[in-house]
Parts: structure tokens; sequence; C-alpha cells
């Protein structure tokens, strides 16, 4: 059995003039976990927003009591210097850091040598690092990246070094509200056929024209942002795209 449907709305369509509110909202309606979209102006070309405005939301909705819970912070790390910003993250409350494999992998501009040590690392030791500050880790890929870059990575025995989710981007990451890419599933069908109980989450386009087609491949953790925050019912749409991939298991 694959492990339990997660919704999870993106706060990127919420009214950001009202960001506490929209947040405890959303649980209120039934959303799982909230996904909260880092953009940093260099790895995608959008900015949002950094640690102080999560810290400001934080005692809006109740931390999960157990791994994976209720009131789970998402982070999605869309940052060229991952490693740089886990403790302040954690620091303002956020529960699952979701680093890009591609900004892992590559160097990055840092201005002194000591900046550069500190910003330049590899997936595992992300992975690793993210656990020592108390947080689950999460690994994305884009839609450039095939999948297989990451058997090695889950394959891995060393307990610390394995992410406790996947993230398969079906948007090219840096907007809301952009259309689906059914071409990334044949990812998620992979990764949930090597991994029967790993959490894979999808995120960019999902909705109830495309959630079906997103569980049917083996999605269990579900990011919607425009679907939920534009609709007249969220509640109605957080419950759809729930029994969508509950009645896959
Ligand atoms: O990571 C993201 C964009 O890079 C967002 O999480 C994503 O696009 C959600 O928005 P929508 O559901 O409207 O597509
Ligand atoms: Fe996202």
């Amino acid at each position: 059995m694959s492990p339990p449907a997660i919704i999870a709305p993106s706060i990127l369509s919420a009214d950001f003039a009202a960001l506490g509110k929209a947040c405890s909202d959303t649980i209120e309606q039934g959303a799982s976990w909230l996904h909260i979209d880092i953009m940093d102006g260099h790895f995608v070309p959008n900015m949002t927003f950094g640690a102080p405005v999560v810290t400001k939301i934080r005692p809006h909705v109740k931390r999960p009591s157990s791994a994976h819970g209720t009131g789970t912070f998402d982070c999605h790390m869309m940052i060229a210097e991952p490693k740089k910003w886990v403790k302040d993250f954690q620091k303002a409350g956020c529960d699952l850091y979701c680093f890009h494999y591609e900004a892992a992998i590559s160097s990055t501009a840092a201005e002194t040598p000591a900046d550069h040590s500190e910003s330049k690392t590899s997936p595992k030791d992300m992975i690793r690092y993210v656990h020592e500050q108390s947080m689950l880790a999460g690994i994305a890929i884009k839609p450039d990246t095939p999948v297989d870059v990451l058997w090695d990575i889950l394959d891995n025995q060393t307990q610390e070094e394995v992410p406790d989710m996947v993230l398969v981007m079906t948007v090219h990451p840096g907007f809301g509200g952009q259309k689906f890419m059914a071409s990334e599933l044949p990812k998620v069908a992979a990764l949930r056929q090597r991994y029967p109980t790993l959490n894979i989450e999808v995120d960019g386009g999902l909705s109830e024209a495309t959630i079906d087609q997103a569980a049917d491949a083996g999605a269990n953790v579900i990011v919607a942002g425009s679907a939920v925050f534009g609709a007249k019912d969220p509640a109605d749409v957080i419950a759809k795209l729930r029994d969508a991939v509950e009645k896959r298991r």
C-alpha cells in the first residue's frame, strides 16, 4: 500500500496581505501541510520571501504532533545556495526542507572562500545536514532532470542520508498558475515502482482536472496553489484531491 494522501496547498497563491489567516484557514479547510515556495531570483526567475515571513506565519498553524503530521511546513527551496539557509529556516519553524538536486550539485557564486565552503555541497551531504538540524529532508527535481539521478541517493544504506520525500516538478519552477506537464509523470511512476512507501510529491498545475493522472502514476503528496486558493470552495477542492489519491492506495 502506498503512503497516505497529503494535500499541501501552496501559499504562493494566497493573499499575501493576510497570510497568517490564509494559512490557518487552509488547514481548517482540510489541508494536511502548507507548501511554502521560497524563490531567490537566481535559481528561478522570480522572488518570494525568506525565513522572517515563515517566522511570522508559524504561530498561525499548530506544529505537527508527529513527523509528516498536519501542520507540517513544507518549504520548497528554489534557491541557488540551499545549505546556507538550513539553520535559518529551522529556526523559523520549517519542518521539511526540500532543496533542489540541481542546486546541490552545482557550484555557487560565493563572495568569499568561507561562504563557498558553507554553501557548496552534495545531495547526500545536504540530506544529512538537514537531518542534523532536526528537519525532514526532501529532494526536488526540475523537468529537465532525469529521475535516475536519484537512484544512488535513494538506495543509500546510510539512513541519515536518505530523503524523506522526493518532489517531482510538473512545471518549470518559478511561478504559480502554470500548465501541468504530464510528461513528468513517468518519473513518478518509476519512483513508485521502486519505492512503494516513499512520499512522492508533485508540484505545479495540480487541480481536479489533473489529479487523476498524478494519482494514477503514484503521487501521494499533492501541491496545489491556484486550484485551492482560487477556488470558491477550497475545502471541496482539498477533499476531491485527497479522495483521488486515497482511492488508488
Ligand atoms: O513551486 C511552485 C512554482 O515553482 C509552486 O509550488 C506551484 O507552481 C504551485 O502553484 P500552482 O498549483 O498554481 O501551479
Ligand atoms: Fe513549490
